[in-house]
């Protein structure tokens, strides 16, 4: 130790690295690339556009612009999309016999994606109940209770017509227990033993989700009604590691820790115990809380987007669903 040459600091010096662009690009540990992107998209029944309000920048899409959003996707090097159905009210009743309805929206929209990029660009379709329930719950109700297992024979004939039209990639965001092994068992005896299961395997019971409901017209059937006796309370861990391994063990090919920001300890977790893909959703009150903040001119919206992606990146997530896709992919390619 010569304490003339070093003064009064110690020999390592962590801003050394830090000093100039090159070196820290070089020793950058995590990277953000366009092909950890998922961008969800909301479709509805009709033409042209409708605004969201509690999503600002975010538009419902109509038949027409369906084949312009897949080019998009594809020109931007964006994987897949997560397609999500506006239906119209009429069409919600209590036993959502539309989820079921092979000429449903979402099944037109997948058929429409298809035929305008085919295999350029993958597929997601949620299975759950919520966007055709006269409830807007998840699953059938009776007594007051969302019924598991007669909700899951239901799910299972969904992802069928789904597969049918094309869906690449199952997602059951619905939280009942013993879905994917019945959805698996039901795509692969029906000769859809390709198409993938993306569970949402640990979604808990948020407030984040408000806007989706919005966008998809669910809040209002809902009326304040809290899924909590099948989304997950956010004082579990340990339980999103059973839900994960369940899930998993039941044929799950990838799965889903959803909300993103306020669960990147669970992400962490879920990667570093199972080690397989997964993936994290920044939900549409993530997006709402940066885009508005954006549009006040209180957050930069390029820095504070790229920086809470590469935060899922770093936590461990494989790719991140976010609506902020397309405007990632942009600054990505720049
Ligand atoms: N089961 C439906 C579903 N699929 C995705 C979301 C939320 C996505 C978002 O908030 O962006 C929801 C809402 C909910 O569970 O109430
Ligand atoms: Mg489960």
């Amino acid at each position: 130790m010569n304490p003339l040459s070093r003064g009064p600091f110690p020999a390592t010096r962590m801003r050394r690295v830090r000093r100039v662009e090159w070196s820290r690009r070089m020793v950058a540990e995590h990277r953000l690339s366009t092909n950890d992107l998922i961008w969800p998209v909301f479709v509805f029944d009709g033409n042209g556009r409708t605004p969201i309000p509690s999503m600002p920048g975010v538009d419902r899409l109509g038949g027409d612009q369906i084949e312009s959003m897949a080019e998009m996707a594809v020109s931007l090097g964006i994987p897949a999309i997560a397609l999500f159905p506006a239906t119209p009210s009429e069409l919600k009743t209590e036993d959502a016999a539309e989820a079921i309805n092979p000429g449903n929206l979402i099944c037109r929209s997948v058929r429409k994606v298809k035929e305008a990029v085919g295999d350029s660009l993958g597929v997601i379709c949620d299975v759950a109940l919520d966007p055709y329930s006269s409830t807007g719950h998840d699953g059938l109700i009776r007594d007051n209770y969302v019924v598991n297992d007669e909700t899951v024979e239901v799910l299972a004939k969904q992802a069928i017509v789904q597969a049918e039209a094309g869906c690449d990639i199952i997602a059951p965001s619905d939280m009942m227990d013993g879905r994917i092994g019945v959805i698996r068992d039901a795509l692969d005896r029906a000769n859809f033993s390709h198409v993938q299961i993306m569970s949402y395997a640990a979604k808990y019971a948020s407030a984040f989700y408000g806007p989706f409901r919005d966008a998809v017209g669910s809040s209002g059937n809902l009326g304040g009604a809290s899924k909590s006796t099948y989304q997950q309370a956010p004082s579990q861990s340990d339980e999103a590691l059973h839900e994960v391994a369940l899930d998993l063990a039941e044929g799950a090919d990838s799965v889903m820790v959803k909300p993103g920001m306020p669960y990147l300890d669970i992400i962490q977790r879920v990667k570093t115990t199972f080690g397989v893909p997964t993936f994290a959703y920044q939900v549409s009150g993530e997006y709402a809380m940066l885009a508005a903040a954006s549009e006040q001119g209180w957050l930069d919206r390029e820095r504070v987007v790229m920086e809470s992606l590469l935060g899922f990146k770093r936590a461990g997530a494989d790719g991140i669903l976010t609506y902020f896709a397309p405007d990632a992919a942009k600054w990505l390619g720049q």
